[in-house]
């Protein structure tokens, strides 16, 4: 199964201990919420395990994904799709925003096509579509950037605070994707500074607290639990 597995990680900025953790798996199918309050580390940890930066101490690796490219042969970039709360839009409109994202897809063309509408469908994108990225609102421009990621199909996806400072139609747009891409098989780390509606999608709870970060398991009723999903052998 295709996972990233951190151990024995530590982060420090200077000589500020951000937060250690013993041992992290985010598999395909974990539908994690990652919970700390601001500033605790949750955009660093999601940088770590998209490869972005390396953790200060700890070992940080990806398996079973298959050789991507030579180039990034032995790297975690490309393992985990990171979208940061402030998502990075290109200049141009909506639909150049989708195309350009869709470049680096390698599903059939029958299936770009396919996703390419419920994309627009499910983000709401269509009357938009010409409109010049810049102008979008915030919560506009974090339905496009969910709607890029999308069209990958990602095996990993991470979403930084992806429903914070959104109104409530953006909020249940947003939301719906999500759950569809779990439906999907899409693992996924959400991450957020306070209770969420986003935790009922969520079989995992990976908390910053103290500057520790712990794991527990989400229960929910009438859904059976995978038992030993997290057990990982040792090198
Ligand atoms: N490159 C860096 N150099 C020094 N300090 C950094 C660096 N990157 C992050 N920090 C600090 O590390 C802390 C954690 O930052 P991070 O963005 O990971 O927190 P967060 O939990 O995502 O916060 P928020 O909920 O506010 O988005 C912050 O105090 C930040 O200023």
């Amino acid at each position: 199964m295709c996972r990233i597995i951190a151990s024995d990680i530590a982060v420090y900025f200077g000589e500020r201990l951000l937060f250690t953790a013993p041992q992290l798996c985010f598999s395909k199918q974990d539908v994690i919420f990652l919970q700390g309050d601001n500033g605790s580390g949750k955009t660093t940890l999601m940088k770590l395990l998209a490869g972005l930066m390396p953790p200060t101490q700890g070992q940080i690796r990806a398996e079973d994904f298959g050789e991507i490219s030579r180039w990034r042969k032995d790297s975690l970039l490309g393992k985990a799709l990171y979208l940061h709360q402030h998502p990075y839009l290109f200049e141009g409109n909506v639909s150049y925003n989708l195309k350009l994202a869709q470049r680096y897809s390698v599903l059939s063309a029958a299936e770009q096509r396919q996703r390419m509408s419920s994309a627009i469908e499910l983000a709401q994108l269509g009357d938009l579509l010409k409109a010049n990225a810049a102008t979008l609102s915030g919560g506009e421009r974090q339905r496009l950037a969910l709607a890029r990621a999308w069209l990958l199909k990602p095996v990993l996806l991470m979403l930084d605070e992806p429903i914070s400072n959104m109104d409530k139609v953006s909020q249940q747009l947003v939301f719906s994707m999500i759950e569809e891409l779990k439906n999907q098989g899409t693992g996924l780390l959400l991450s957020s500074h306070q209770d969420s509606e986003l935790i009922r999608l969520c079989n995992e709870r990976w908390l910053i607290e103290s500057q520790t970060i712990t794991t527990s398991q989400i229960f929910i009723p009438g859904t059976p639990v995978e038992l030993n999903r997290h057990h990982v052998a040792a090198d």
